[in-house]
C-alpha cells in the first residue's frame, strides 16, 4: 500500500492525491502518491513564508545551526534507506543514490557551520565621528525550483544556505522525483523549523512553478533545469525586479592529449559521459581527442563500455541505471538518430535494452567521426550519449572545447604541466578538471558556469552567501 505524501504549507501537511511516482527501472512499481499543489496552494505557501520571514531572519545562529545539524545527522544516519529510495525514483544506481544522500548530509553540515561564521565589517567613515557597518541580511522569501537529476543534493544545496542566511522558502521539486524532496522537508520540519519557514509545493512546473514566477512576494528564485525554463525564470524575475540564479545546461568538453595516461583518460571519459546515465549537467558529452591517441582511446572506451553492467538501479551489480522516463529516452534516441543523419559514425551502443523488468534501458552510445558543428556537439542531450571529435593538437583542442554556447565544466587529460596550466587559464568554463572527470564535484566549493550555462552568483561553498544575502551599509554618528 502506498502512503500519500502531502505538501507542507505553514507547518501543516495538506493536499489530496494528485500524482504518482514511477520507478524507471520497473514501470510496474509505483514508488508513492503525492499531493499536487495548484496556484492557490502556491499563494498560501508564499504568504506563509512571507509571514515567517521577520522572526526567522532575526533568529540567532544557534537556532539555525541546531536545525541544520540535526538534519545532517538524520540524513547521514538514514543514508542507505534514503539512497535506495532515491535510486528507485530516479534510476541512478544504489552507489550513486547513497553517495548523493551523503553529499546532502555534508551540505547541511557545511551550512550549519556557516551559521556560526557569519560576519560583517566595520570601518571609519570619511566623516569624523561617524562609523560605518556592513552586514548581510537574508533576502526574504526565496523560491527554489529543482530538477529531477539530483533529487536530494540540489534541494540540499539550495535549502541549506537559504536557511542558514535567514531566508524563508517555497520549494518546488521536479514532479518526477517527489519522494526525496518530501523526505528532506519532513526531516527539516521534525528538526524544529518554525511554521512557514520552509514550505513544500509539489506539482507541475507549468502550474505551481509558474505561480511562483508570477508572484510579487517572492524576493529571489534559485533555479536548476533546462535552458528554456531558465529563460522564463529570468524574464519573470526581471519583471518583478527580483534576484535570480540559474543553473542550466552544459556541453562539457573532455580534452584527451597524446601524452595522456590512457587508463586515466578512459576512466574520466566513461565516468564523466555515462555514469548517472549521462544525466548530469556536468557530463562530458564532447570527447576532444588528438590524432596520436585517438584510435587507442576509442578502442579502449568501447572495450570498457562493453563491460558495463546496465540494469535495474536497485541491483547492487548495476553500473548504469535506466534513463529517467519515456520523454528523456525519446530525446536520447532522437539525438542518436540526428547524429547518424549528420554523418557521425555510431561506434558503440545506442540500442534499447530489454531487462527483466519494464524500464527505460538504453545502451551507452559513442559516436566517432563527428565535428563540433553537428547538433550532437552543440545541443544538450542529457543521456548516455557522447561523441568523439578528432583534432590535430592542443591548440585545436582548446579552440574546439571553447567553441560552444555553454560553459559549465571542462576537463583535460594530459601529463604535461604546461598544457594543464594553459588549459586551466584559458578554458571558458566555470569549473575545470585536470585528469579528473568533468562531473562529480565537491560540496564545499563554488559550483557554476559561464555563458549559457549559468546566470547569477555561484552556488555552494561560502560563495552561496552572495545569492542568499543582501548587504546593508549602516552609518552611525555617535557624537
Ligand atoms: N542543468 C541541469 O541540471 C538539468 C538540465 N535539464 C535539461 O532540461 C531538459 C528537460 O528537462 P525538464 O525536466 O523538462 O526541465 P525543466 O526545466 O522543465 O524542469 C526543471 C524544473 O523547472 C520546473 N518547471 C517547468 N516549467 C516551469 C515553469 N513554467 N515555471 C516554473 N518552473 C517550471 C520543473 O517542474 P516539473 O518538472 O515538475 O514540471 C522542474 O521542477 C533535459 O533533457 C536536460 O537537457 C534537466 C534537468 C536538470
Ligand atoms: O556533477 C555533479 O557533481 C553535479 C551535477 C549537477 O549538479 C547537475 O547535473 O545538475
Amino acid at each position: 500500500m502506498t502512503v500519500l505524501r502531502k505538501n507542507l504549507i505553514d507547518g501543516e501537511w495538506l493536499g489530496e492525491a494528485g500524482s504518482r511516482n514511477i520507478n524507471p527501472s520497473n514501470t510496474n512499481d509505483v514508488v508513492g502518491e503525492y499531493a499536487s499543489a495548484g496556484p492557490e496552494e502556491a499563494k498560501q505557501a508564499i504568504a506563509a513564508a512571507k509571514a515567517a520571514f521577520p522572526a526567522w531572519s532575526r533568529s540567532g545562529p544557534l537556532a539555525r545551526h541546531a536545525v541544520l545539524k540535526k538534519t545532517s545527522d538524520e540524513i547521514m544516519a538514514r543514508k542507505d534507506e534514503i539512497g535506495r529510495s532515491l535510486a528507485r525514483e530516479e534510476g541512478k544506481t544504489l552507489a550513486e543514490g547513497v553517495g548523493e544522500t551523503i553529499r546532502a548530509a555534508q551540505l547541511f553540515d557545511f551550512f550549519a557551520g556557516e551559521t556560526l561564521r557569519l560576519s560583517g565589517e566595520m570601518v571609519p567613515s570619511v566623516r569624523p565621528g561617524v562609523g560605518v557597518e556592513m552586514t548581510r541580511e537574508g533576502v526574504g522569501v526565496v523560491g527554489l525550483i529543482t530538477p529531477w537529476n539530483f533529487p536530494i543534493a540540489i534541494p540540499a544545496w539550495k535549502i541549506a544556505p537559504a536557511l542558514a542566511y535567514g531566508n524563508t522558502i517555497v520549494f518546488k521539486p521536479a514532479e518526477l522525483v517527489p519522494e526525496s524532496a518530501w523526505t528532506i522537508v519532513d526531516i527539516l520540519h521534525r528538526a524544529g523549523l518554525p511554521k512557514g519557514v520552509l514550505n513544500l509545493v509539489m506539482g507541475k512546473g507549468s502550474v505551481v512553478g509558474q505561480a511562483m514566477l508570477d508572484s510579487p512576494d517572492i524576493n529571489a528564485i534559485s533555479f536548476t533545469g533546462s535552458v528554456g525554463t531558465g529563460k522564463r525564470v529570468a524574464a519573470a524575475s526581471v519583471e518583478h525586479m527580483r534576484k535570480f540564479q540559474l543553473e542550466m545546461g552544459g556541453k562539457n568538453p573532455l580534452v584527451v592529449l597524446d601524452d595522456a595516461d590512457l587508463g586515466t583518460a578512459v576512466d574520466c571519459a566513461v565516468n564523466g559521459a555515462y555514469f548517472s546515465t549521462g544525466q548530469r549537467c556536468t557530463a562530458s558529452s564532447r570527447l576532444i581527442v588528438t590524432d596520436g591517441i585517438h584510435d587507442r582511446f576509442v578502442d579502449a572506451v568501447k572495450e570498457r563500455l562493453d563491460k558495463l553492467v546496465i540494469g535495474d538501479a536497485l541491483d547492487a551489480k548495476t553500473q548504469i541505471g535506466p534513463v529517467v522516463d519515456q520523454t528523456q529516452l525519446k530525446q536520447d534516441e532522437d539525438y542518436i538518430a540526428i547524429g547518424r543523419q549528420e554523418g557521425a559514425e555510431l561506434a558503440f551502443g545506442g540500442d534499447r535494452l530489454e531487462r527483466g523488468t519494464p524500464g527505460f534501458y538504453l545502451q551507452p552510445a559513442l559516436f566517432v567521426g563527428s565535428t563540433n558543428a553537428m547538433r550532437i556537439s552543440r545541443e544538450e542531450i542529457f543521456g548516455p550519449v557522447a561523441n568523439v571529435i578528432r583534432v590535430k593538437d592542443y591548440d585545436e583542442a582548446l579552440s574546439v572545447a571553447n567553441d560552444t554556447p555553454f560553459g559549465l565544466t571542462s576537463g583535460i587529460c594530459t601529463t604535461s604541466l604546461k598544457h594543464a596550466t594553459h588549459f586551466k587559464r584559458n578554458s571558458e568554463a566555470g569549473m575545470v578538471m585536470v585528469n579528473l572527470p568533468t562531473a562529480g564535484v565537491d560540496f564545499h566549493v563554488p559550483f557554476g558556469g559561464r555563458k549559457g550555462s549559468s546566470y547569477g552568483p555561484r552556488e555552494q561553498g561560502r560563495y552561496a552567501m552572495e545569492f542568499y544575502t543582501t548587504v546593508k551599509t549602516a552609518y552611525t554618528f555617535a557624537g
